[in-house]
């Protein structure tokens, strides 16, 4: 293979090797990317308090055991593979640049097993115990070859315009997540207007005949449209304790994530009317976890997962995300994501359960989904 040279790709490699904590992002709808540097690596915050906190980088596990946060000591913005380090003072390392591929693992799949989940799931929902679980495995889907993190990231930007893609290095825990997320969970702009989303309901983009299906052509089923509903009325619900009511509400419409459709909703409030004293950090605290990765009732399904999922989400189905960067925050929740740690890959995604699913269809849709991310590989391995 040629080596090719990156200058972007050479200060993410010296980031590396120097265990200097990073956060490489571009925003849905955007061209330029950002990467956020730390001299002191990921900090621990007590909240995340849009009001106090300086600019820089949230990354939270789901279970928010920890809250941590990057301040961005070092911010620079770019549209092509040059980005200005002279005040940075890091040695580039110049080692070749070798692709991004995957060597498969031949793990056995955990289909069985997965698909007993569901079941089980399926029969404490049918007896009322909840009215909706997110389950969600992890996947160990090989090695990586090579070294061109900058190739794989530019790569999710171009296959998915309309997602958060970032690339993050945890040194903590000596990991890269690597992901391209259609959920925001909680935004707010320069205009002072706070959106949030309810995302869920899944079904692939192409027909059985590989024909692309147009969003506005997409039919749903009953437990689709109720899952999705679901998560509508728990952001209502967040809203109404708080006492909100000036809301403007926009879906459900079909949208298109990579080659998966969603039904999404957007709730929009603008705080120059409201005058709600820090109602991000407020609704962030309310909303997280949302029923399109957890469930409803919250703690339910809470429990339910405990006993059932059996692994740890780590950053899978947490949030991230840029907070007051040009009075600008934008935190997505992380899904469509893999983890990379000692050289292993690790693929995650879940599905809305309700007493309706079948397995082997829950089954399959989290094999779609984390087909999303192993698109930014030079290989794909064969769904
Ligand atoms: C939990 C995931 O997706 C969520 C977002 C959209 C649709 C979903 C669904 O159809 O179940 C999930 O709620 C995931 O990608 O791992």
């Amino acid at each position: 293979m040629l080596a090719t040279t990156s200058k972007v790709n050479h200060t993410i490699l010296s980031l590396l090797k120097e265990e200097k904590a990073f956060a490489l992002y571009r925003l849905p709808g955007k061209t330029e990317f950002h990467l956020m540097v730390s001299e002191k690596n990921f900090l621990e915050v007590e909240e995340m308090d849009f009001e106090e906190l300086p600019s820089g980088f949230a990354f939270v596990p789901f279970d928010q055991s920890k809250l941590w946060f990057l301040p961005a000591d070092y911010h620079f913005t770019s549209t092509n593979d040059s980005i200005d380090l002279s005040e940075f003072n890091i040695s580039v390392c110049k080692k070749d640049i070798t692709g991004f591929q995957l060597i498969p693992s031949n793990e056995d799949s955990d289909k069985e097993i997965y698909m007993q989940k569901v079941d089980q799931l399926v029969k404490s929902l049918q007896n009322n115990v909840a009215r909706k679980v997110v389950l969600s495995r992890r996947k160990k889907v090989g090695t990586l070859a090579g070294n061109d993190y900058f190739s794989a990231f530019q790569k999710l930007c171009k296959t998915h315009s309309d997602a958060m893609v970032s690339l993050v290095y945890f040194p903590e825990k000596q990991q890269i997540w690597l992901g391209a997320t259609p959920e925001i969970l909680v935004k707010q702009d320069k205009a002072q207007v706070f959106t949030t989303m309810s995302l869920a309901g899944t079904q692939s983009a192409f027909d059985v005949n590989g024909k692309e299906i147009r969003p506005i052509d997409a039919l749903w089923t009953h437990k689709e449209i109720e899952e999705q509903a679901l998560v509508g009325r728990y952001i209502i619900n967040c809203l109404k304790k708080i006492r909100v009511r000036e809301f403007e509400e926009e879906g459900p419409k079909t949208v298109k994530a990579g080659k998966l459709l969603h039904l999404r909703t957007y709730y929009i409030i603008d705080n120059k009317e409201v005058n709600y004293p820090n109602l991000s950090s407020v609704m962030l605290n309310l909303l997280h976890p949302t029923p399109a990765i957890c469930g409803m009732p919250k703690d339910a399904a809470e429990k339910l997962l405990a006993e059932v999922e059996g692994y740890d989400r780590e950053f899978y189905s947490g949030y991230l995300g840029p907070i007051n960067v040009d009075e600008e925050s934008h935190l997505f929740v992380n899904l469509r994501t893999m983890k990379i740690e000692n050289g292993e890959v690790y693929t995650y995604a879940g599905g809305g359960i309700t007493a309706e699913s079948l397995p082997g269809k829950e089954w399959w849709e989290t094999e779609l989904k984390m087909g999303t991310i192993k698109g930014a590989f030079d290989n794909i391995e064969k769904l």
